[in-house]
């Protein structure tokens, strides 16, 4: 089923059950889901196979960072199990990224392709202790761009930066953007956050929520509190 929602749901769960409890609690018509390194790793291809078989659109969030062949083969195998969405990091360089995109036009894979730029958990002092004393929105552009220029469909960065590169790349370039807090939730371990309608006006095509909706006691109650907020900006 295809949604013309921009949220996407994180499944960050230690096991298969634990994910399908969370998805059957939640309406395809009205969200993608994320599945991520940690529920990918425990429960393999099976969970892709059991969210497509319910209807999700699922992205495929593994966040590959590698030289470009071994990049370029993962996407594939992501691409060939039917995800809507997959990533890898801008990070990896332009040559890694061409490869990826030239993988998937070759087979006619349809799969969007997007790359990470500069994590929501990140802060200038944490890149600056990686060597990168730019601004964190000076690096979002830079990787950007490079991304856009590789052939990336969009990228991942936070709502903070989703402005500036609906300026410099327009709308059709995604912006999937995590670190969205609804007003009702508290922002955890993310430092650039927005709320879901600041960031739909700044830019985001997509917006990423995991413990907002996933660990709220009403899981759907939480979505439609969300699509409230977006409504009432509309
Ligand atoms: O690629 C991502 O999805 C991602 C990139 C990023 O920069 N920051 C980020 O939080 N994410 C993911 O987005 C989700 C955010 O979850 P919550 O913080 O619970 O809303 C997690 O699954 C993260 O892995």
């Amino acid at each position: 089923m295809s949604t013309a929602s921009p949220l996407i749901i994180a499944l960050d769960y230690p096991s298969l059950d634990a994910a399908l409890c969370m998805a059957d609690r939640l309406d395809p018509a009205r969200c993608r889901l994320k599945v991520g390194k940690e529920l990918f790793t425990r429960s393999g291809p099976d969970v892709l196979e059991a969210l497509h078989g319910r209807g999700f659109e699922v992205f495929l969030d593994l966040k590959f960072h590698d030289i470009p062949n071994t990049v370029a083969g993962a996407v594939q195998a992501a691409a060939e199990q039917g995800v809507w969405m997959v990533n890898v990091h801008a990070g990896g360089g332009r040559r890694m990224m061409e490869a990826a995109r030239e993988r998937l036009d070759r087979h006619g894979l349809s799969t969007r392709l997007i790359a990470v730029t500069v994590l929501t958990s990140m802060a200038a002092e944490d890149l600056a202790e990686v060597g990168i004393t730019v601004t964190p929105a000076e690096q979002v552009e830079r990787l950007a761009m490079l991304a856009r220029d590789s052939g990336m469909d969009g990228v991942v960065c936070s709502a903070q930066e989703a402005q500036r590169l609906r300026e410099r790349c327009g709308d059709a370039f995604l912006k999937v953007t995590p670190g969205i807090r609804p007003s009702f939730a508290a922002a955890g371990d993310q430092q650039r956050i927005m709320t879901p309608a600041a960031a739909m006006a700044a830019g985001s095509t997509h917006l990423v929520v995991g413990r907002p909706v996933t660990q709220a006691e009403e899981p759907m109650a939480a979505l439609a509190a969300i699509e409230a907020e977006l409504a009432a900006v509309d």
